[in-house]
């Protein structure tokens, strides 16, 4: 069922092949990608887009009587002497505004025709994306797709509106103006038509590098802020494992990435200005400079007059509102389109089958409690100690004091927000206390000692874009094969370390589900072996069978293990238990807390008899 539920890369989307943006991404920038699947889009609605341009026709006549009406009113009116005339044009000029209100009214009821489609199919296609995508990713949950079926498909059915709106006015201003000019003098169209041709041309051009520019700016941003979320919600693991340095470094190569994008952006921008320079201040400008000539040549003022107020009143206006479109919302409209043509993520392979953990437990090499003399000194000690996360808040720990002998298996169990990751954090010298002493082999802890001593892993797993080795060894970077066939074994790695192909093929951190991130990180910590190792929710994405096998590796190395228990099965592998309750803290063996401890009698009863079984 699995693999008929899978997606193969570039497949076309499932969903309405009538409907905008189908197929799959060609390899091409954004401009070419979302032109080439429009087109079928537009094709497929002809006469709504002819409706349309029906209407916008009275915007025609509003441009063209707009400088006609101005220039006969000055010839045939008031230079002439007649000033009733000249009233007349003007008249006429201000009357053609009527019918162009009637236009914009017809346009917005058809405009609805051209702009839904749009929007229901992008919806269509992002549900469909994001069912495929559930079937062949089922541990992920798609952000993206959320954000596409509400938010990005609003920027896109905003955007495509005015874009109609402002394009199809463009096309009808210009074409009244030309035609005006002609109509006055052909000649004026020799001298306005350089600088819009010139101005038109180096805007256009800026189009497709400008998408390109756009998308690498949000691609860089969306990979920074990815970064920076994985790194806040790995914080502890990181600090833990000593990766400080490492993540620095990512992230300011990223927000280096960031800065290139936003200047190359930034560069495509100036030279669009000086596009809509050169389109809309040029012509009026031109004009004027060339009046003294043109009148001498026989232009009539009146047709002056009426050229200027094409160029300022009509064009000008027409070419600025274009260009701020194109720049702004179309900017954002060609990259939403764009995301919607993505390709479907690549299946993941199948997730690791689950381990049978029915091999018995391996030998401990250490007994806890055993008096030689490395034993006698406890690895980890915390003494009398108290810790609140603040200086009114109630202490979380209260004179707490525990011992771990070197390879003992301590489980902590207990209520939400008893303080269990609070002590993990204590433990492993993350947290300082506020009152006693934390101990590691009987010194104070020190940061310098932390890595060679212990290693906590808390729910989130830190794995790094790099090769299956590389995370493995980065606690231990001379771990020879032999060593890491043995972790990968005992952890069971193998399926993985299969998919993979090898264990120097790149591993992308996005592409593993949640368990795997684990199993790495478990991984990662269980080569090293330090003398302390604490899992805090470590294991919280395996199965049970995994999370066993898992606890037994661990438990077979000669450090000490604390794992903050969520199951009963859990809590009965560990030599002893931590019941976290406040002042009824108890600890001690399974048995004695039946007998001691209330809450872990109860604890013992709700939890469910599977967790016992393993
Ligand atoms: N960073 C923090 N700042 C303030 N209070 C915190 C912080 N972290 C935890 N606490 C509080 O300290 C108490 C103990 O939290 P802790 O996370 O250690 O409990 P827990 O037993 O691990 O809970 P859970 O099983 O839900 O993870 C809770 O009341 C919690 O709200």
């Amino acid at each position: 069922m699995k693999a008929e539920a899978r997606v193969k890369r570039n497949e076309p989307l499932p969903g309405p092949r009538s409907g905008p943006l189908p197929g799959p991404r060609p390899r091409s920038g954004p401009l070419a990608r979302v032109t080439r699947e429009a087109r079928p889009f537009l094709r497929a609605r002809t006469g709504t887009v002819l409706r349309l341009a029906g209407w916008s026709l009275l915007e025609f006549v509003q441009t063209f009587l707009g400088g006609y009406g101005v220039a006969r009113a000055l010839d045939h009116g008031f230079l002439a002497g007649r000033p009733l005339t000249g009233l007349l044009w003007l008249a006429v000029a201000a009357v053609a505004v009527l019918p162009a209100q009637l236009a914009t009214r017809g346009v917005f009821g058809r405009l609805a025709d051209l702009v839904e489609p749009l929007r229901d199919g992008l919806v269509r296609r992002a549900v469909s994306r994001a069912l495929s995508g559930a079937l062949a990713h089922p541990a992920d949950t798609s952000v993206r797709s959320l954000s596409q079926v509400t938010h990005q498909s609003e920027i896109a059915r905003d955007g495509w509106a005015g874009l109609v709106l402002t394009l199809r006015s463009f096309v009808f201003t210009v074409a009244g103006a030309v035609a005006g000019l002609l109509a006055l003098e052909p000649r004026l169209l020799l001298i306005v038509a350089p600088p819009l041709v010139l101005g038109t041309g180096l805007f256009l051009a800026t189009l497709p590098p400008m998408a390109a520019r756009q998308r690498d700016y949000l691609t860089a941003d969306e990979t920074y802020a990815a970064h920076a979320g994985r790194t806040a919600a790995d914080l502890r693991d990181l600090a833990a494992a000593g990766a400080a340095d490492r993540t620095v470094a990512e992230s300011r190569a990223l927000a280096d990435d960031q800065v290139r994008a936003a200047r190359s952006l930034a560069r495509w921008s100036g030279v669009r200005v000086v596009a809509l320079a050169v389109c809309g201040r040029f012509p009026p400008l031109l004009l004027l400079l060339c009046a003294p000539w043109l009148l001498r040549d026989g232009l009539t003022p009146g047709a002056l007059v009426g050229a200027l107020t094409y160029l300022t009143q009509a064009l000008a206006p027409a070419v600025h509102a274009l260009m701020t479109m194109l720049s702004t919302v179309g900017g954002r409209l060609l990259v939403v389109l764009d995301r919607f043509t993505d390709a479907p993520p690549p299946p993941a392979e199948d997730s690791p089958e689950p381990q049978a953990a029915d091999e018995p437990p391996p030998a401990r090499h250490t007994t806890p409690g055993a008096t030689t003399p490395e034993a006698a000194v406890p690895v980890a000690e915390l003494d009398a100690v108290t810790f609140a996360y603040g200086p009114a808040a109630l202490p979380v720990l209260d004179r707490l004091s525990l011992s771990i002998a070197p390879g003992e298996h301590l489980a902590v169990i207990g209520p939400s927000g008893s303080g269990k990751s609070t002590l993990a954090a204590v433990l492993a010298g993350v947290e300082q206390p506020t009152g006693g002493a934390v101990r590691w082999h009987g010194r104070p802890v020190r940061a310098a000692d932390a890595t060679s001593v212990r290693v906590l892993l808390p729910q989130h797993a830190y794995v790094f874009t790099g090769s299956l080795r590389e995370n493995l060894r980065y606690l231990r970077p001379d771990a020879d094969d032999r060593s890491l066939a043995a972790t990968i074994d005992a952890l069971g790695l193998d399926p993985l370390l299969t998919r993979l192909g090898s264990l120097d093929a790149l591993l992308e951190p996005d592409r593993l589900s949640q368990g795997e991130h684990q199993l790495i990180a478990l991984g990662r910590a269980h080569l090293a072996a330090p003398p302390l190792i604490v899992l805090d929710e470590a294991t919280s994405r395996l199965d049970p069978a995994a999370e066993a096998r898992a606890e037994r590796a661990f438990a077979a190395l000669p450090g000490a293990l604390v794992v903050v228990a969520h199951r009963l099965g859990s809590a009965r592998r560990a030599d002893r238990i931590l019941v976290m309750d406040g002042p009824r803290t108890r600890c001690g063996t399974s048995a004695e807390l039946l007998r001691s401890s209330a809450l872990y009698r109860d604890l013992a009863g709700l939890w469910e008899p599977d967790d016992v079984s393993e």
